[in-house]
């Protein structure tokens, strides 16, 4: 398996932000994307999640069991700016829906809230929670689905220092254990031996 970005270039609203981006990413590995406010991060994550169309270029997942996975977007949990959870669902209903969406069960719905340190919210709103406790509830979606790749835009924004270091060992479980992650950030994420790429943008 690995995660292959050949000559990509993105744009928005017709504008062109970036091109010629390549990478390579290997299980076990990560790449840690850092750059200027605008300088495109967002858009070449949503670019590999599918979520955007490439300007020019390709991204390519090569995987040895391609009917699992037969796309990067069929293999990848993306994390973005907004955490995707209905505010009038309870913490528990929202991972329990997110779990059947994705399939591929990992780990139970519990545990999961286990790992990231809130069992006391499972049965709240998830709208009664703190921004802080919101991240970490859309941290714990990703351990309840198994995806190989892992797409995460700024996912410590409004975490405090004990969580960002629970998140670092789940990053680290998650590369360990075969892994790919690639992470827009600001803030280090406390991962060693990742790979960099730095966005200069085009506007
Ligand atoms: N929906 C949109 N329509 C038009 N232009 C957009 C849209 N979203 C972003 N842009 C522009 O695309 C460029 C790249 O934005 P992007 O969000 O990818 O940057 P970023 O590196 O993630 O920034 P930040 O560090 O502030 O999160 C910016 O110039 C931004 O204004």
């Amino acid at each position: 398996m690995r995660l292959i970005a050949e000559k990509l270039g993105g744009e928005r609203g017709g504008e062109p932000v970036f091109d010629d981006i390549n990478f390579q990413v290997e299980p076990g590995e990560g790449l840690i994307v850092t750059g200027a406010n605008g300088s495109g991060k967002s858009t070449l994550l949503r670019i590999v999640a599918g979520l955007l169309p490439a300007s020019s270029g390709a991204i390519r997942f090569e995987a040895a069991d391609a009917e699992e996975f037969p796309s990067v977007a069929a293999a990848s949990h993306y994390l973005g700016h907004g955490n995707a959870m209905k505010t009038a669902l309870s913490v528990e209903e929202n991972l329990k829906f997110w779990q059947e969406f994705h399939g591929s069960t990992h780990l139970g719905i519990d545990e999961a809230i286990e790992m990231v340190g809130l069992p006391e919210v499972a049965s709240l709103p998830y709208g009664y929670l703190s921004t802080g406790q919101k991240r970490r509830i859309s941290i714990a979606k990703l351990l309840v689905s198994y995806r190989p790749i892992w797409l995460l835009d700024e996912p410590t924004a409004g975490l405090d220092k004990a969580s960002e270091t629970q998140f670092a060992a789940l990053m680290r479980a998650h590369l360990d254990d075969g892994g790919i992650i690639v992470a827009a950030t600001h803030i280090p994420l406390g991962l060693e031996g990742v790979q960099h790429l730095t966005m200069t943008g085009q506007r």
